[in-house]
């Protein structure tokens, strides 16, 4: 997929504001397809604006390529320099369309919202689940699970003292932050071959051990082996528990083998 690409070959734009690059979103983009016709290359203009995210840059690329887009422009792109054929867009964006390009010199298609459950998906009912820790709603609206990538980075060594290594996902400021508490979830590690595990994820300001940031953690079931430095994706799954503040460590770690008994029992895993 080429990004800000300018040259004169014809495209279908698809214009929108694609903050979490939703079910919605996914919709109207399948939707711009049929509009395409040989030769013409399908162009995505996102004029997003979410702060925190839902989906990164990074993700939203690669879902998008995908879906089939073949190209993908910022919100800052002339769209006059353009060869472009149609714009497609749903309703009420026309007065965005407006404030970027000249409407009227481009034929353009005003399709109506794409829905789930005869309802509009909002990024923000989205980013609200996400924050309550309602991962299935957020899940059933996005069209697949809440998802962070990151770097694995150090921590400080204590969660193999433990008998629980967790990684440490760094590089996720941007995105919003899950309600704190203990996940199932799925981590990928990104790579040459994409490896994915159940994993526990604890998402959080770890009280008991004086934590002071929000930090996302994951220990990985069914894997050993060195992480640092990998790109890897933690999809939420589904809430646990919240996170708590036990009296001391012991307590902690018989709780954190509980959680994995209950993983394991979601799983239909032999427990442990
Ligand atoms: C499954 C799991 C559950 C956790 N639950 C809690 C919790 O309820 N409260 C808490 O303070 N920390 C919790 N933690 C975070 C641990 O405190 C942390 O992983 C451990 O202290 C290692 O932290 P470190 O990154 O400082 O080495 C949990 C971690 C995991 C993996
Ligand atoms: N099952 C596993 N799940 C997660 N990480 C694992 C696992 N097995 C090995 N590792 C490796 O161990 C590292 C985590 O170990 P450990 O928790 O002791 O150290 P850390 O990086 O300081 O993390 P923390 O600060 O959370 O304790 C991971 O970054 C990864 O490279």
């Amino acid at each position: 997929m080429k990004i800000d690409h300018m040259d004169d070959q014809p495209i279908i734009l698809v214009a929108g504001k694609f903050d979490g690059l939703h079910r919605g979103h996914q919709q109207l983009i399948q939707q711009a397809k049929s509009y395409v016709t040989s030769g013409d290359q399908l162009a995505v203009w996102d004029l997003s604006d979410e702060q925190p995210v839902i989906t990164s840059l990074d993700d939203k690329l690669r879902i998008l390529e995908g879906l089939g887009t073949d190209r993908y422009y910022y919100s800052d792109v002339q769209v006059q320099k353009l060869h472009c054929k149609r714009i497609v867009i749903e309703e009420d964006m026309e007065q965005v369309l407006a404030n970027h390009c000249d409407p009227h010199h481009l034929p353009v298609t005003i399709l109506p919202h794409t829905t789930l459950n005869h309802e509009r998906i909002h990024a923000a009912d989205i980013q609200a689940f996400v924050q309550k820790g309602q991962m299935e709603a957020a899940q059933a609206h996005l069209g697949r699970p809440f998802q962070t990538t990151g770097t694995v980075v150090r921590g400080d060594a204590l969660g193999r003292q433990l008998g629980f290594p967790t990684l440490n996902l760094g590089g996720i400021e941007e995105y919003a932050e899950p309600k704190p508490g203990v996940y199932l979830g799925i981590v990928e590690v990104h790579g040459e071959t994409p490896a994915y595990y159940y994993t526990l994820i604890s998402a959080g300001y770890r009280p008991t051990v004086n934590g002071q940031t929000f930090k996302v953690e994951a220990y990985l079931m069914n894997f050993s082996g060195d992480l640092y430095g990998e790109k890897v994706t933690v999809s939420y799954l589904r809430h646990m528990r919240d996170e708590e503040n036990f009296d001391g460590i012991n307590v902690l770690v018989e709780q954190m083998k509980q959680d994995e008994r209950d993983a394991r029992a979601i799983l239909g895993m032999p427990v442990i």
